[in-house]
């Protein structure tokens, strides 16, 4: 039989088998005891699997395993009736009963239904049968425990326990005393086997979650058994055949000495390649913290650095087939990749090392370290990089490829000197020709100083006024993570509101019922805590009806969010664009929206304290409260991220396609001008409910070329490729303008308006000013562009004439067979000298 019931309960004489034979429960003799267990039927020297009262042994021949008459638990009882182990549940059920499964699993439940109110695979002892989880499930860790003795199952010292602190490791642990360290899981393996990465016998599964991180296993062919075991200091996996064999050993940890944790101390490497004594040496850039006793093979003290580290030229070295080291301390962010991980490093002073996450797909995510690295390895294949952090002047440059890479770039970089020497005269001759072309570059500059100005001045200002000590005028919260986290119930996926360049956003409700919406900031910039607190105090103290009001923000750890009040209905594109919801937005209210939005961005270039320059308007980024207003979100964020917006890749640092004026994307300078072109896009989209923007992908490179191309005077080649850039962004970034321009030469510029409103004769004038402001900020030439606070007044007095708009520069590059040359040196005239060769 194989189960046990109300009425049949299981004698010290008796045993369960397991349906197909393959496991046995019953009584078995050890240490002078007895203990209730099971084990396989068929391996003739009995291996216990699984030992119910390890640590209660029986001193009678006649106990009994029941179920308890209030039908809840299972009970092992001694002849005096005295409880040695029991399950210690209570399960209340109608019709109980205990059944041993051919898995090795012995299960308590509910007869004819598949109610398991408790089984023996969530108390492991010191085994791990397949299917059998081990880590922290449900809110319990679960180990495996080693024998005291090969004849006492009591619970010994030495267990295999999963670290859940940082990076989730599993460690042999001799009490609290790490023995060794399986390393992290990293994608298919745990850091410590990669030898045994999966080669078919045995599937692995690691779930790391929230809620719960374990290791369970599965093998593949039925005809093969496994279990792995801990037994003292060593764990291993064994494998036999199902016809009763005996056991093979398949794998064991510690496999030599470099797997005895920090076997060569901190900032060292241990390996075995020559011999079976581990080799410890010094990570290139450190030393002995004892020569002496380094010499005397006492390598606990581990190395030091040679040369401290400055935080801002350090570099970093590889380590090829590494072992991660130690990850109690590290912070894992599976979301990035390793050049992002590199810069993140660099960006933390503390930071010692980083390595990906997951070594699947040629790697993904980031761990970092901080601190000492301890119990480094390096095998010789099958594992991972490991990149750590030394003083810029320890970074070696050994690899024949690296002097040989290098001997070209010098080669490259003389050959290129020489070129540039000769072109020398042919630049200063066409610059001394093009005084324009001067003027225009001094103008560029100037504009660009000018957009730099302001981030300086207001932090200035932030400064004088003692914000980096939390002013007290500034109502803005700081908010404990976990008060964030438990308002979004833990960032739940059903919460999303959206995601862009910066983050995910996520909607949550305070304690008492204030919504809020949540951007977690999945980058962050080179700014310190303080800075950063600085910048958010500062954004928080621009208020106006139309901008989203900032409430605070969270900071914990590399962690940052901010928090602001929610918009009940969302970003504008998500009606505008959808036919089902854009007639929610008749002209009054779309009329409405516009107004609002000039305002607010009036307010940010010239009403507020500060002179902010948006650079990013566009329709997600204005949002709309209960009653349809409109509010400006991201005002600012581009400076939480630093700003050098160069350098970032996220879209919206650099703006969005279709909404960038063509100084900015072809040159990238911005100024407020750059607002107001966006501001004219959107306006035009409002009208029409279209985008401006195609799908396409714009190559950074071009801007160098252009430059490369003045350079060298090889406007013929690098000419093409702009002006095919310049068709492509044509085409696909500007729908609406070249829409809204072609409508009004013709007279027929009401066209444009949403064919899911109705104009009526009392609305034509408005939309009509409305499609003219449009026009008048899309103007390529930033001078022939209105200020915000000439938009508003155009907008607010109907009756004030307007000057005409110029056609939008874009336009006379599609039509290029109408252009000969120019000779004037404006950004259109640049895009002139680019069709010349056509
Ligand atoms: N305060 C808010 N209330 C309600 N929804 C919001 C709020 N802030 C953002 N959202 C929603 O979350 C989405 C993502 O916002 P986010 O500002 O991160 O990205 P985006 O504006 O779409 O793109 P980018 O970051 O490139 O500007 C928005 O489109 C909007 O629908």
């Amino acid at each position: 039989r194989d189960t046990i019931t109300i009425n049949s309960s299981l004698s010290a004489q008796e045993t369960l088998v397991s349906s197909g034979g393959v496991f046995t429960l019953g009584f078995f003799p050890a240490n002078k005891y007895k203990y209730l267990g099971i084990w396989y039927t068929k391996i003739s020297k009995q291996t216990i699997v699984w030992v119910a009262n390890r640590d209660s042994p029986i001193n009678d021949t006649s106990s009994v395993l029941t179920i308890s008459s209030n039908r809840s638990n299972l009970l092992l009882q001694s002849s005096s009736n005295n409880v040695l182990w029991s399950t210690s549940i209570s399960a209340n059920l109608v019709n109980p009963v205990a059944q041993l499964l051919d898995s090795g699993n012995f299960v308590l439940m509910e007869n004819n239904t598949d109610k398991i109110v408790w089984q023996s695979f969530d108390h492991p002892t010191d085994t791990a049968l397949p299917g059998m989880k081990v880590g922290f499930i449900s809110g319990q860790y679960r180990n495996l425990v080693s024998w005291s003795g090969s004849d006492d199952p009591s619970s010994s010292n030495y267990k295999f326990s999963l670290r859940l602190s940082g990076f989730p490791e599993f460690f042999l642990l001799d009490g609290l005393k790490p023995v060794g360290r399986n390393g992290p899981w990293v994608g298919d393996h745990f850091s410590t086997e990669p030898a045994v990465v999966n080669n078919g016998t045995f599937t692995s599964e690691y779930v790391s979650n929230d809620n719960e991180t374990y290791y369970t296993y599965y093998v593949n062919n039925p005809s093969i058994m496994s279990r792995v075991v801990v037994n003292q200091s060593t764990i291993k996996r064994y494998v036999a055949d199902t016809s009763g064999s005996n056991w093979t050993l398949y794998w064991t940890f510690p496999s030599d000495q470099c797997d005895n944790y920090g076997q060569c101390g901190s900032n060292a490497l241990c390996n075995t390649y020559t011999s079976t004594v581990p080799d410890c040496t010094c990570l290139t850039g450190f030393q002995p913290e004892s020569e002496k006793d380094w010499k005397l093979r006492d390598t606990s003290a581990g190395c030091i650095r040679q040369v401290e580290l400055n935080c801002t030229s350090d570099g970093f070295i590889t380590i090829n087939n590494a072992k991660l080291p130690d990850t109690t301390n590290a912070t894992v962010d599976t979301t990035i990749g390793l050049e992002e991980c590199r810069n993140r490093c660099l960006m933390n002073c503390s930071c010692t090392g980083y390595a990906n996450s997951d070594t699947l797909n040629g790697g993904s995510g980031c761990v970092t370290w901080v601190g000492d690295l301890v119990d480094l390895r390096q095998f010789t294949r099958g594992a991972q990089d490991f990149y750590y952090r030394v003083a810029g002047s320890q970074v070696p440059v050994t690899s024949t490829k690296k002097n040989r890479n290098t001997g070209i770039i010098v080669t490259c970089v003389v050959l290129g000197l020489l070129f540039l020497a000769s072109t020398v005269y042919l630049i200063h001759k066409k610059l001394r020709k093009n005084h324009e072309n001067v003027a225009y570059m001094q103008r560029q500059r100037q504009i660009s100083f000018e957009s730099e100005r302001p981030l300086a001045l207001v932090r200035d200002k932030a400064r004088e006024e003692g914000l980096s000590t939390d002013g007290n005028d500034i109502v803005l919260r700081v908010f404990h993570a976990s008060v964030i986290s438990a308002a979004t119930n833990n960032f739940a996926l059903a919460n999303k509101l959206g995601e862009g360049g910066f983050g995910t956003v996520f909607k949550g409700e305070l304690e008492g019922g204030q919504q809020i919406a949540v951007k977690r900031l999945s980058k962050f910039s080179t700014q310190g805590l303080g800075e950063f607190k600085n910048e958010v105090i500062l954004i928080a103290k621009l208020q106006h009806v139309n901008l989203v009001r900032l409430l605070g923000c969270s900071i914990e750890g590399e962690e940052r969010m901010l928090v602001y009040e929610y918009m009940e209905n969302k970003s504008l594109d998500t009606i505008i664009f959808y036919k089902a919801r854009s007639s929610q937005l008749n002209w009054h209210k779309r009329f409405e929206i516009i107004k609002g939005i000039a305002r607010g961005v009036l307010y940010l270039h010239e009403d507020s304290r500060f002179r902010i320059i948006h650079r990013d308007l566009k329709t997600s980024n204005v949002l709309l409260d209960d009653n349809m207003n409109p509010k400006i979100s991201d005002f600012g964020i581009a400076r939480i991220f630093g700003g050098d917006e160069k350098k970032s890749h996220t879209n919206r640092v650099v703006g969005t396609y279709g909404y960038m004026s063509p100084e900015y994307a072809m040159d990238g300078v911005f100024s407020v001008k750059s607002d107001v072109f966006s501001f004219g896009v959107l306006v035009l989209e409002i009208i029409s409910g279209k985008k401006n923007r195609g799908i396409f992908s714009v190559e950074p490179s071009l801007n160098l070329l252009s430059y490369v191309s003045v350079l060298f005077n090889i406007h013929l080649f690098f000419s093409t490729i702009k002006a095919n850039f310049i068709t492509n962004y044509l085409e696909y970034n500007s729908k609406i303008i070249l829409q809204a321009w072609t409508l009004w030469k013709e007279g027929k510029a009401l066209e444009l308006l949403d064919s899911s409103i109705s104009s009526n004769s009392n609305n034509n004038l408005q939309v009509m000013r409305c499609i003219q402001v449009g026009l008048l900020c899309v103007q390529d030439r930033q001078e022939d562009r209105p200020h915000m606070s000439e938009v508003v007044l155009m907008l607010n007095s109907l009756n004030t004439s307007l000057t005409e708009p110029k056609q939008p520069v874009y336009f006379s590059v599609r039509d290029a067979s109408n252009m000969e040359s120019s000779s004037s040196c404006t950004v259109s005239d640049m895009t002139v000298t680019v069709i010349e060769p056509r």
